[in-house]
């Protein structure tokens, strides 16, 4: 009896399922659905995307059958691929309000107190004010304003320190918890004016939580296709609970000594910035719309902060692993930077932000670097908050749609060998200027969802390489085989391990030792 009712459930629900995927497929206003993956009741597309590859180039290969945009089912869930550059500008320009929506699951819940980021939290006025004044605070320290380039610099010097003590006793170094460390100390210092030494505790700690965070995240967790898994016990779930709860102590504890001696008079980084933005919205009457009439509450600002260092170190990071991987691939891209640097800069100086103009090909490679491993293949999800369409295809609210950046950096119809790591195809026919020869390059996203810390990450980028490039050669041990530039997909696109030999540069072998 009991089998039999099983039985039936499972029909009845297989059957609605069914029809409301015949729905989703009839066409409305003339329009037609995109190409679908075969699916099936409760498990949606999931047979299909079995694969050895991961899913980034899955996505890509999948084009050849379904088309460059296809939609699959994921559990109940509606997802449209994007492999283009016109439909993905179409989601993120022409109708980046539309698409800005943002896919709650039950990870993101844990991670951002139910979406009250930026990255996760849905489109509305609160996201919207939010945004506005996390980009104002950010922008103070940006471009034009010394203080952030300080702290680059002061990381960039202790990192080139590091380097030379481990140049003087011949050991070959894994680069990856040393950069780790020096992003993640840059975004400390912009957000609570405070860095750390190495061992410090309260470092090590930040350092083991987000670690914690990153890799349950990147499991890609099935009860977030499937929420009701949560009712069984989960032990990826339980640890990313718990260091969430790591974090949010040290946000809290940063938060209360911040408002504690909070002045309206000095700035002194950006949980102070947006302490102050909040409270000149909650004083300003007059405003159209203030942080109290739109719910910005302490745990927005909160969340932010998470935000920014979940959203900055990783990222960032990966970019450096990514670029000194592909350097040591290519000596005579590194020799030419190097070329670059001592004929603009010269040695009796450290470069600066404002050399950037005039090294062309250093910027023509993080450019490189960027199209050709994207830290974040597939950015973050956007959802459609109304019915709408995508070129002629119709798009129902509520429909998440994933840009595939890989597709779009490796396209062969806009990038001559995309495969091959050529800087030069970013600079301009003399080679002295900097130029982007295809409208299918997006590695920071655009429109209304566009990475917040766009400007930051190039200026660290720009600093970090130029400071170690100008006083060391990168090399692999003698005997050491090539890391491979395959990468690991988990919440970004991560480089192999591997060590490398830093060995200064002439002129630079006896530098002071300035890390703490
Ligand atoms: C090289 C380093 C970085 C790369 C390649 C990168 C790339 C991206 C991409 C592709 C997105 C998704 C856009 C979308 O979903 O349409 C994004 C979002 C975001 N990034 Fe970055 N990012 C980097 C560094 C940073 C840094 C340093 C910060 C912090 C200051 C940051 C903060 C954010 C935030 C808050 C979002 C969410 C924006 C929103 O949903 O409105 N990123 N980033």
């Amino acid at each position: 009896m009991a089998l039999f009712l099983c039985l039936c459930v499972f029909v009845v629900v297989g059957l609605t399922l069914l029809a409301w995927q015949l729905k989703l497929r009839m066409s409305t206003h003339g329009h037609r659905e995109p190409p679908c993956l075969p699916a099936l009741p409760l498990i949606g597309s999931l047979l299909s995307l079995k694969s050895p590859h991961p899913p980034h180039v899955l996505f890509k290969e999948l084009q050849m059958k379904y088309g460059q945009t296809y939609s699959l089912m994921m559990g109940s869930h509606n997802v449209i691929i994007v492999n283009q550059h016109v439909h993905a500008k179409e989601v993120l320009l022409k109708k980046g309000k539309v698409f800005a929506g943002r896919p709650r699951t039950v990870t993101t819940d844990v991670l951002t107190r139910a979406g009250k980021d930026i990255a996760f939290g849905d489109y509305s006025a609160t996201w919207r004010f939010h945004r506005k004044i996390v980009h104002g605070a950010l922008c103070m320290f940006g471009e034009g304003s010394t203080s952030i380039e300080k702290i680059i610099c002061a990381e960039a010097q202790s990192l080139c320190s590091i380097l030379s003590e481990a140049a003087a006793v011949g050991l070959a170094l894994d680069l990856s918890p040393e950069l780790t460390r020096a992003v993640t100390n840059v975004i400390c210092s912009l957000c609570f004016n405070s860095s750390y030494c190495r061992g410090d505790p309260e470092f090590e700690a930040m350092l083991r939580y987000s670690q914690g965070i990153v890799d349950t995240v990147a499991k890609d967790s099935l009860v977030d296709i499937f929420p009701w898994l949560q009712i069984f016990p989960n032990a990826d779930l339980r640890l990313l609970k718990r260091c969430v709860s790591i974090r949010d102590k040290l946000l809290q504890k940063k938060f209360d000594e911040h408002k504690e001696d909070y002045s309206d008079h000095v700035q002194r980084d950006l949980l102070d910035a947006l302490l102050r933005a909040k409270r000149s919205a909650e004083n300003n009457n007059t405003a159209e719309i203030s942080a109290e009439s739109v719910g910005l509450s302490d745990d927005h600002l909160l969340m932010t902060v998470g935000d920014i260092f979940g959203a900055g170190v990783e990222t960032t990071t990966t970019v450096l692993k990514w670029a000194i991987t592909y350097l040591i691939h290519h000596p005579q891209v590194q020799k030419r930077i190097q070329d670059e640097l001592d004929s603009k800069v010269g040695g009796d100086r450290s470069p600066k932000l404002n050399d950037r103009g005039s090294l062309p090909y250093l910027e023509a490679t993080i450019r490189e670097v960027l199209r050709i491993r994207p830290v974040s293949p597939l950015l973050i999800p956007h959802v459609a908050l109304n019915d709408t369409s995508l070129g002629d295809f119709t798009v129902r609210k509520g429909t998440r749609v994933i840009i595939n950046l890989w597709s779009l950096h490796h396209d062969e119809k806009e990038w001559k060998n995309p495969e091959l790591f050529d800087p030069g195809r970013f600079l301009d026919n003399d080679g002295t200027g900097l130029t982007i020869p295809s409208s299918s390059y997006l590695p920071f996203g655009a429109g209304v969802r566009v990475c917040l810390g766009e400007a930051l990450a190039k200026m660290e980028l720009f600093l970090f390489l130029s400071w170690i490039l100008q006083r060391f050669t990168l090399s692999l041990p003698p005997g050491h085989t090539l890391p491979s530039l395959e990468g690991k997909f988990g919440v970004v696109l991560q480089p192999a391990k591997y060590k490398v030999n830093a060995t200064p540069r002439p002129g630079w072998e006896r530098q002071k030792c300035q890390a703490c």
